[in-house]
């Protein structure tokens, strides 16, 4: 399947005043148009937005958005799911005029994570404007990576890896404590991370349950300062800092990372590998980060 990238994600919030102050005055992401009064969205660069929060009775990921190319893609995407016996749902005309693309169809991975696999995002070909001068490196790398539950890890790598064609990049040995919800008792839970673009990844695959549906997602900046300014602003606005600032061993990321309103993370980084899909090879990574990342609580 030519998917080629994570276009959007789609959040519910039971904290919607928290979310807008969150992403525009600390994340430094942009109001877009379409906002309502119950919903969010926002700009991180040409796309009309790349994540939208809606008011809601929980606190989840309502879908993470997949691009692939054009209608035929889809037509594709569709009858390569639908062979492999999982239930595709197209979208109707209010949903793609409400995520302004021009096909899209629903499906769950074999965890239940709620994906949305599209074409045809409108753009917004007004200039950005984000607060800070901050820019997020997107363009064919999508918005930076998901990070979902997935406690049959190997179905969903086999789903991932096998039915929408992502490239494994490298895993990761967690020890029992770091997967408290895991399906089975084991010595250790692989972790998986994969792309079907040349980011090092855009999926991460945690082996273990969640509520919220998402674990953490990751958004890059084009500076060290960006991110530097951005982990003040955390400070400031008296946000917890989950992880503190760390490079990572298999994207080389410098990040950190900081408590979303209603439970999980967002990740804040810079320099992110860029892979050369065509000779790469899976691999094993045997610790998180070269330096930094402790985890707080
Ligand atoms: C290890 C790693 C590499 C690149 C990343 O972008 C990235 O987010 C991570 C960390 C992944 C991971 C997590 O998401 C939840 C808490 C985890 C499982 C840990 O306890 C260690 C690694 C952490
Ligand atoms: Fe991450």
């Amino acid at each position: 399947m030519d998917i080629r990238a994570l276009g959007y994600l789609r959040l519910e919030t039971t904290k919607l005043a928290e979310w807008r102050h969150y992403a525009l005055d600390v994340l430094g992401m942009v109001e877009a148009s379409g906002t309502t009064e119950d919903t969010l969205c926002l700009r991180m660069d040409d796309r009309s937005y790349r994540i939208t929060v809606q008011a809601g009775g929980s606190d989840r990921l309502l879908a993470a958005g997949w691009e692939v190319a054009n209608a035929a893609a889809l037509t594709r995407a569709t009858g390569e799911l639908e062979a492999a016996g999982c239930a595709v749902k197209p979208a109707d005309a209010a949903e793609l005029s409400e995520r302004r693309v021009q096909g899209l169809i629903h499906v769950t991975d074999p965890c239940g994570n709620p994906l949305e696999i599209y074409w045809g995002q409108a753009q917004d070909h007004t200039p950005l404007g984000t607060p800070y001068g901050n820019r997020f490196v997107t363009g064919d790398l999508g918005l930076g990576h998901v990070v979902l539950p997935a406690p049959d890890i190997e179905a969903a790598l086999d789903f991932y890896e096998n039915l929408l064609g992502f490239q494994l990049r490298d895993s990761m040995k967690l020890l029992p404590q770091a997967v408290p919800t895991a399906e089975e008792q084991r010595e250790f839970h692989w972790m998986h991370f994969l792309s079907p673009n040349r980011r090092h990844h855009s999926l991460g695959l945690y082996p273990g349950a969640l509520p919220p549906g998402i674990v953490h997602f990751m958004v890059e900046l084009e500076t060290l300062d960006d991110v530097g300014r951005g982990l003040d602003r955390m400070n400031a606005a008296g946000i917890p800092i989950a992880s503190t600032l760390g490079r990572h061993t298999n994207d080389r990321m410098v990040s950190f990372y900081a408590q979303a309103p209603g439970g999980f993370q967002v990740e804040y980084g810079w320099d992110g590998l860029v892979v050369d899909p065509a000779t790469w090879v899976a691999k094993e990574i045997t610790a998180d980060s070269f330096w930094g990342h402790r985890w707080n609580g």
